[in-house]
């Protein structure tokens, strides 16, 4: 997710910090690196140019040359006016009766995807979604909405066999609608390759029928500006209440997403960042300008990690780390958690200061799937006891794993140190501040955040000076952050690093 701009940027505000007296001409040379670094990104002409007058203007009015880090006040300038530029706060989704949402876009965006994906964070929060198929231009949606609904449990509701017409369909929906007593209804409409006037004039006798508290454009990111345009036109016709802009696992540039809300008005409410359905976010600009600004996101990253957790099962996994019982089953258990989370480098981006460590030879999934099939190729009291690997085991475990025998020492090894460095309860502890980011962090690994991806760095081969630790220090991180019944946490960690 926007390594490209991300880059960029960190280049333009490294120059700055790198320069022992700044004067305005760096300042301007700055800004200059950055309207490029936004402007190649593909962020609207107008937005950047905004942007950056912005910025300039706050950094002259706070008289940013006399302060004790211009550098960093520079920073934060930009982050602060990101955040504006973003939308500012986190807009919820309008729920109040009926409680209808229409989901509207151009085809392959992503709205039947999103629809479930949507049903699916509704779930979650405790509310009853129902799914309609309202996409006669596609049938194959109708069965792909069907599909989903059906493995999350959600009733869904698809069109007479034969129709063709979008306003009787939704006639007969609304009907179905009121024998299900009750819940939030999610219409997934028809797209076409491009806006015209056909879909518009069919979107709208849809929603004059409908009458959604939310008509959500679902916009592939991809597709840069072009989304920008399309979510213009639509909110032109149809009148948007909000957006959710799919596909940014995959967007290293990510101007559509800087742009979209001040050219078209309408808050972008979700993100999708992956195919799965449970790849949703709720957009919260303040969290995506700190990712941007490669400052990561730990906020997100704990509540994705609540999300998963199970906190018997977490509190036994402590228990186990405190009486120096943690084995091998325990740490395929981290690793298969760690995998729930979502792809590792989606995990990186949101840890304060490691967005470089994507890109280090080792770092990945492929690395983590390795040390799986390591393990699985243990016997179970091999995962056990780990001091009974001798040479001839190693060398059976390595033929099973297909791994060379240099990869399952170097594993073991680690697995030692780790377990000799949680045999000390007060490293526990420090450990699991540093992984909050509550400024403990690892001897050697410094302040907030390091504690855990020193931890990932070295079971993976990438890490250098830092301690070993286990794959997911959450069982304890999470001990001061319980989340809310809305799913939100009372506390929110500092961001340190
Ligand atoms: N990587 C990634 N892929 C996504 C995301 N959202 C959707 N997709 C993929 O995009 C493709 C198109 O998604 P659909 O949900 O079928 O798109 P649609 O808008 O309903 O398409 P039509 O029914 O043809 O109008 C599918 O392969 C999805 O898996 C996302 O956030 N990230």
């Amino acid at each position: 997710m926007f390594s490209l701009l991300q880059e960029k940027l960190e280049d333009a505000f490294r120059k700055l910090r790198g320069t022992a007296k700044i004067s305005e001409s760096n300042i301007a040379d700055a800004m200059k690196d950055i309207r490029m670094a936004l402007l190649e990104a593909d962020v609207d002409f107008t937005v950047t140019k905004d942007l950056i007058k912005a910025v300039t203007e706050t950094a002259q009015g706070e008289d940013v040359l006399r302060t004790v880090n211009p550098g960093q006040m520079i920073v934060k300038i930009f982050h602060d006016e990101l955040v504006k530029l973003l939308g500012g706060g986190a807009t919820e989704l309008d729920l109040s009766p009926p409680q209808r949402i229409l989901m509207v876009g151009l085809n392959g965006a992503g709205k039947t995807t999103t629809s479930a994906k949507l049903a699916s964070w509704l779930k979650k929060q405790g509310k009853r979604p129902l799914l309609i198929a309202l996409d006669l231009y596609r049938p194959a949606a109708i069965t792909q909405l069907q599909v989903l609904g059906q493995q999350l449990g959600v009733p869904v509701c698809v069109p007479p066999a034969g129709e063709t017409d979008p306003v009787k369909a939704t006639r007969a929906a609304l009907k179905w609608l009121d024998e299900q007593g009750g819940g939030v209804a999610i219409f997934d409409t028809a797209g076409r390759q491009e806006v015209d006037d056909e879909l518009l004039t069919q979107l709208k006798q849809v929603r004059d029928l409908v009458q959604p508290s939310e008509t959500l454009l679902v916009a592939d990111a991809a597709t840069g500006q072009q989304a920008v345009a399309v979510a213009s036109k639509f909110n032109e016709t149809v009148t948007l209440s909000g957006l959710v802009m799919t596909k940014l696992d995959g967007d290293a540039r990510g101007g559509a997403l800087l742009s979209m809300r001040q050219v078209t008005g309408c808050p972008v409410k979700f993100i999708g960042v992956g195919e799965k359905v449970e790849q949703l976010e709720v957009f919260h600009p303040d969290r995506m300008a700190q990712r941007i600004l490669g400052m990561g996101d730990i906020v997100t990253l704990v509540e994705k990690a609540a999300e998963e957790i199970d906190e018997k099962q977490a509190m036994s996994m402590m228990r186990r780390f405190e009486e120096n019982k943690f084995d091998f089953t325990d740490f395929l258990n981290q690793l298969k958690f760690m995998k729930r989370l979502g792809p590792l480098e989606g995990i990186l981006g949101m840890l304060p200061g490691m967005g470089a460590l994507k890109n280090m030879p080792g770092v990945d999934d492929k690395r983590l799937k390795h040390t799986e099939a390591i393990i699985l190729s243990m016997t179970p009291k091999e995962r056990s006891k780990p001091e009974i690997l001798n040479g001839s085991r190693r060398k059976r475990i390595a033929n099973g794993s297909g791994r060379p025998v240099v990869e399952v020492n170097q594993l073991v090894q680690q697995f030692e140190m780790m377990k000799k460095l949680m045999g000390n309860k007060g490293m526990l502890s420090q450990l699991a501040g540093g992984m909050m980011g509550g400024g403990g962090g690892a001897p050697g690994g410094g302040g907030g955040g390091k504690g855990l991806l020193g931890g990932l760095a070295n079971m993976m081969g990438g890490g250098g000076k830092m301690p070993p630790m286990p794959p997911g220090m959450f069982p304890g991180g999470m001990g001061g952050l319980k989340p809310n019944k809305m799913g939100k946490f009372g506390k929110r960690p500092k961001l340190g690093g």
